[in-house]
């Protein structure tokens, strides 16, 4: 059902929330709150002290002053004095609400909820919203949900909507469909009453069983889907047999490194795979900077001189530039006579048309690329091999695209998201996996440190020092929530600021995910050939971009990443033989930030590092940053949810061991969810 059909949507709002991916009132539905709101901090405080500074609190008080209005530059302010029940008087001041004049009378009496700080010894409260007394009685002690939002879209509107979706046209509701057996094992609550309970929780209690509910369907589904396709591969006998070649073995004996047992083992794991009876969907796990590209180049040769052709998805244009100049590169230097293609976006239609022609005679062994590998255009004359590199960021879809380009390559998948062999198996179904289990030996372990902003002209004066010895820098911009044109903004700002900063023979550039292919690829090339010292980005940079010469990565306002994120981040310095340093500023200085960052420091480890964070936080942080935004669940999270996880596996495998192919009438509408979350979500997941 269309979602203009809901009271209080129309077009525009209809727009807006196509933003947001919703199109229909299920869509809406399965739109979760990102956060809630609690009203269950100390209700009605009757002593203001000290103790509660930086805390919501609520007071019931009297309007006790007249109203002031005064300008700071663009800001309008109001501001009054309310005396509480012991005649305590607070001060409570609003920015931007000029319209509260009116409501604001001297002798009201309202309840008002703010954040509570002490400035000159003035007892302040700020941004209060205010209610009567039954307005808040209605709302006290419930969760009130926080939705994604979009310029132009408030929360109240959303959250009305949501509540019409629910209530009238029982959008999202349906036949419980997991096994009563399972429910009752796993002390599931029921999908309807989850559903609505995601939204709109009276209790703590309420919102935990219900997202508990909803993270263990996704990950049954999910799991179910996973070893339906598991199953078909299977079945799906090698029709390339593909032999090691002598050429490889003398191109890896002429490599300046020596490969790590990590290396030596994924690639003898490959070799036997692509030589063996069935197709190898395989993937090689490896965390930051293990070197998993070398094993992707050994692939593609050992195809190539089999008289095959063999391409590599990369996710963006920096990438499959970068992965295709280091790969000419290194071909060039060490005479392998391959013929390698780029293929990317933003080629003039000339270029492309020449890499078509070559890909379709045969001329081009290997193509490096982005999605554009895909297209239609594209024909080979004999795809054996696929690699795809971060494959998360792919959908299913566009890698049986790829698949159907040649007949049934095999499948090389890379990943540096750190899971555990155990969970990978799980979230891996379809795919073998080997793990590269160290780092190159002759790296330096990186040095962090976690610092406050006061901190910044020291880092500024060391990324000087660096730069001035040889190195380069990265500067990863304060993330600035639902706006990409306000994350631009942001950039440039800190990129000119920065070089007024930093003598002028240091080059400084900006690069964000608003600007054009073309652009990006420049900026990234200039920095790899160090033509740019001082990088200053978004976290567009995160995934695998490889330039060994920069040692200094700093990161504004770190406390609002993941950790695992910036373990990512991290990764992107300590490439080559130079001592690499990490920076993050924290703006946040509490202790409990501090110690969480601080886990970065103790180890490198990928895993131990979400682990970790995990068990800080502890249950009053439930909506704290999201580990793994690579696997894009609903709501679910392989970190968090660990457990949940592990849990609807092994529900998943009882259920297949009754009924392999869910035949039974019982599973008749689990089988119906399944091939629909198959087709449908598996996409939406980017696995
Ligand atoms: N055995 C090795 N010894 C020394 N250096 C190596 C070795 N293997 C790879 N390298 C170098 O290490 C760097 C990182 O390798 P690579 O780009 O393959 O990492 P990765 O595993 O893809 O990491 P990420 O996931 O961060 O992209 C490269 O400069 C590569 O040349």
């Amino acid at each position: 059902m269309k979602i203009t059909e809901l009271k209080g949507i129309g077009e525009k709002y209809a727009q807006l929330l196509g933003r947001l991916s919703v199109y229909t009132v299920e869509d809406l539905v399965g739109l979760y709150p990102r956060d809630y709101e609690l009203y269950q901090e100390p209700a009605f405080i009757s002593t203001l002290s000290p103790d509660y500074e930086n805390n919501n609190v609520v007071i019931d008080g009297v309007v006790s002053k007249k109203i002031d209005v005064y300008h700071t530059g663009k800001l309008a302010v109001i501001s009054t004095f309310i005396n509480d029940e012991n005649g305590d008087r607070i001060k409570c001041t609003w920015f931007n609400m000029p319209f509260l004049k009116s409501s604001l009378k001297l002798g009201m009496r309202y309840i008002f909820r703010g954040r509570f700080v002490i400035k000159n010894g003035i007892k302040i409260l700020e941004q209060p919203q205010m209610y009567t007394r039954s307005q808040y009685s209605e709302i006290e002690g419930t969760m009130q949900p926080i939705y994604p939002l979009t310029k132009g879209l408030s929360n109240k509107t959303v959250a009305n909507a949501v509540h019409q979706a629910l209530e009238k046209f029982d959008a999202g509701l349906e036949k419980e469909y997991i096994p009563g057996y399972v429910r009752q094992k796993n002390e599931l609550a029921e999908h309807n009453y989850a559903v609505v309970n995601i939204h709109f929780p009276k209790s703590m209690e309420d919102y935990i069983q219900a997202r508990k509910r909803l993270a263990f369907e996704e990950f049954f589904l999910f799991v179910l889907a996973v070893r339906s396709l598991r199953n078909s591969n299977e079945r799906i006998p090698n029709g390339y047999i593909i032999q090691n070649d002598s050429r490889t073995d003398d191109f890896i004996e002429k490599l300046p490194f020596s490969l790590t047992n990590g290396q030596k083992s994924a690639w003898t794991e490959v070799k036997k795979n692509m030589s063996g009876k069935g197709l190898m969907s395989r993937l090689i796990q490896g965390d930051v900077g293990s070197g998993k590209t070398i094993i992707a180049v050994l692939a593609l040769m050992n195809t190539a001189y089999a008289g095959y052709q063999a391409a590599m998805m990369v996710p963006t244009e920096v990438l499959a530039k970068q992965q295709y100049d280091s790969i000419t590169k290194m071909f060039n230097n060490m005479g392998v006579e391959l013929n390698v293609s780029l293929l990317v976006g933003s080629m003039t239609a000339a270029a492309k048309r020449k890499v078509y022609e070559d890909i379709e005679n045969g001329r081009t062994d290997i193509v490096i690329g982005t999605h554009a590998v895909i297209q239609e255009k594209v024909i080979f004359k004999n795809l054996a091999l696929v690699i795809t590199d971060e494959q998360h960021r792919f959908g299913v879809n566009q890698r049986r695209d790829l698949s159907d380009k040649g007949n049934n390559p095999h499948i090389l998948v890379m990943s540096a998201t750190p899971i555990p062999r155990t969970l990978a198996i799980i979230v891996y179904g379809d795919l073998d996996i080997s793990v590269i289990d160290e780092l190159p030996a002759e790296r330096l372990p990186i040095k962090n440190c976690v610092v406050d902003e006061s901190y910044r002209p020291n880092a500024y004066k060391f990324i000087e020092n660096q730069v001035h010895a040889g190195r380069q820098a990265y500067v990863i911009c304060p993330m600035v929530e639902d706006s990409e044109n306000i994350e631009a903004e942001n950039v440039i700002d800190y990129a000119k600021k920065l070089s007024g900063e930093l003598p002028d023979d240091i080059k400084v550039e900006y690069l964000h995910g608003k600007m054009k292919a073309s652009q990006k690829n420049e900026i990234m090339e200039k920095f790899s050939k160090n033509e740019i010292n001082v990088l200053v980005s978004t976290t567009v940079i995160e995934v695998g971009v490889n330039v060994p010469n920069a040692t200094v990565m700093m990161v504004e306002n770190a406390e609002r990443f993941g950790l695992a994120q910036l373990h990512q981040l991290r990764g992107r310095v300590g490439r080559g033989g130079f001592q690499s340093y990490c920076i993050f500023v924290s703006g946040n200085k509490s202790k409990k930030t501090k110690d969480r960052l601080e886990i970065l420091n103790k180890t490198n480890d990928g895993f131990k590092i979400a682990e970790e964070d995990l068990k800080l936080r502890g249950p009053g942080d439930f909506f704290g940053v999201r580990q793994s935004g690579d696997f894009d669940f609903g709501i679910a999270d392989i970190y968090t949810d660990a457990k949940v996880l592990k849990s609807a596996s092994e529900a998943a495998g009882e259920v297949l061991d009754k009924d392999p192919e869910l035949e039974l009438e019982e599973n008749r509408y689990l089988a119906e969810k399944v091939s629909e979350y198959t087709v449908k979500c598996l996409e939406k997941l980017n696995i």
